[in-house]
């Protein structure tokens, strides 16, 4: 997250660090949501079939051990079978994970909740990015969890010429645009925070992109895919698997 400030720890309880083993090192890679026992909902861009991943949740700083912190395998992953690698703008950038043993919830581990299916918030609402990625565009990543305030921008805003034209689509959402405040390359996968009327907070995106001349660059707002576009896909998914 560029220009955003650590969070008070555990905040964010659903927060996840997907990592991989590099030669024997765990590396964070992407973030991601518990949204169940045994499911994590992350960015389909953050999966590679040949590396070996583990999910680590009840995380802040990712460089300290912590108690109440757990590192799960997983048992398998789905991702959406209409992601194209080869375009990130096609969409559909959405997997699960499902953990080979469920986590037991805590003050540190909680699941984040799914917006109603068909929920499209308003242009300017205030939504939080939060993740461990790059502190500034080709920059390191964070050690310790980052949230920034993104307000969103709506389809119409965020669809000008100008701004991602056509490369952005009503089953995304897009957030931030200021040239200041960005998702950034480590925060994939991870939530996009919005409080519903009720005062719940609800998982309303999965990072999925930035420009690629910039994490934060104006009017090239992060672009998450929009939760609330898959909830079909995300029931059948966890009943079939
Ligand atoms: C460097 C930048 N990286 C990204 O945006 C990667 C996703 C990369 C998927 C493809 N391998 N996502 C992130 O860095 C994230 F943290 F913001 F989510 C990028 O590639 N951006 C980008 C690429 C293509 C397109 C488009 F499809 F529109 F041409 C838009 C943005």
């Amino acid at each position: 997250v560029v220009n955003g400030v650590e969070a008070r720890p555990h905040s964010w309880p659903w927060q996840i660090s997907l990592q991989y083993d590099k030669d024997g090192e765990w590396r964070h890679t992407c973030g991601g949501s518990l949204i169940a026992s045994n499911w994590v909902m992350t960015a389909a861009h953050c999966i590679n079939s040949k590396l070996s991943y583990r999910v680590f949740v009840g995380k802040h700083d990712l460089v300290e051990e912590e108690a109440g912190s757990q590192a799960i395998r997983p048992e398998k992953i789905i991702v959406h079978e209409k992601w194209n690698p080869i375009f990130v703008a096609f969409g559909n950038d959405i997997a699960l994970i499902k953990l080979s043993q469920p986590v037991s919830v805590s003050d540190q581990v909680q699941f984040g909740c799914i917006p109603p299916a068909g929920t499209v918030l308003p242009n300017l609402y205030p939504c939080y990015i939060t993740g461990w990625g790059r502190l500034s565009t080709g920059g390191p990543i964070a050690d310790k969890l980052q949230q920034a305030l993104m307000p969103l921008a709506d389809h119409a805003t965020c669809s000008q010429p100008d701004w991602w034209g056509i490369a952005v689509r009503e089953t995304m959402v897009c957030a931030g645009g200021d040239g200041i405040v960005a998702g950034c390359n480590g925060d994939s996968g991870g939530p996009l925070n919005c409080k519903n009327s009720e005062g719940v907070w609800e998982v309303h995106g999965v990072t999925s992109f930035v420009s690629a001349l910039g994490c934060n660059y104006e009017k090239k707002p992060t672009v998450f895919t929009r939760v609330s576009a898959f909830n079909d896909w995300i029931d059948q998914v966890m009943m079939n698997n």
